[in-house]
């Protein structure tokens, strides 16, 4: 049966520092790249077929990470990126002759980055609560419809990830390919939404760990048959 693991980036600069980081692109802090290998060395067991990355470097340097510390990942194949994931049809200047058993492909978009945090991005998050109140604050983090000011809300973010995920992920599985998703909270906090069917009101409790992978086993017809959180 087909594996799908998410795997929220390893901790970045701005996580270590406490900033509201949204879009900003700031790469892993040597924490974060820890992580991301202690990542590689629990899903030394499984096989990746096919990769996909938000365009956040964070969430990139996790995916080439996780697939080269531990090589058997890979299952021998070389981790190459596609940069164009929202273009089915790409004909793009890297071009080469392809043997598909000697690459896993990953696939950076967009639609996979984080919540856009607008006039929160970079401002210290203990601050903000200070300025603005704790519960105030813990409804832009963390309520599913409001939007913090000028920012996205995690509904807007799923109404992105969501339907890439259905589009152009879920077919893979379907189809008995294994997968990884190094992504975001809040972007991978919609999808397990979906997969795990959770309601608005169910989400607030969900919190993802930084670095690391959450397996799940995913039937032929695209649902769920089991999760494994892989926090020990
Ligand atoms: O700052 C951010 O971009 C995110 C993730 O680090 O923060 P939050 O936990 O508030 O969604």
């Amino acid at each position: 049966m087909p594996i799908l693991i998410l795997l929220r980036h390893g901790q970045s600069l701005w996580n270590a520092d406490n900033l509201f980081t949204g879009w900003v692109d700031v790469p892993l802090s040597e924490r974060g790249r820890a992580e991301a290998t202690i990542a590689s060395c629990k899903l030394r067991d499984y096989r990746v077929d096919v990769c996909y990355t938000s365009l956040l470097f964070r969430a990139m340097e996790t995916a080439v990470i996780c697939l080269t510390e531990c090589d058997d990942i890979c299952g021998g194949k070389t981790p190459i990126f596609k940069h164009d994931a929202d273009d089915p049809d790409w004909h793009g200047w890297d071009r080469y002759q392809v043997d598909p058993t000697k690459e896993l492909p990953i696939f950076p978009s967009s639609k996979l980055d984080e919540r856009y945090y607008g006039d929160l991005q970079g401002l210290n998050k203990a601050e903000t609560a200070a300025k603005f109140g704790q519960e105030q604050v813990q409804e832009w983090r963390r309520s599913f419809d409001v939007r913090p000011p000028g920012g996205e809300s995690l509904e807007d973010t799923m109404n992105r990830a969501v339907p890439f995920f259905c589009d152009r992920i879920l077919p893979h599985l379907k189809q008995g390919d294994n997968v990884l998703i190094s992504a975001h909270g809040n972007s991978l906090r919609a999808i397990i939404m979906y997969l795990d069917r959770l309601a608005p009101e169910e989400v607030p409790g969900l919190e993802l760990m930084t670095g690391v992978p959450i397996v799940y086993d995913i039937d032929a017809q695209g649902n769920v048959v089991h999760k494994q959180v892989l926090d020990k």
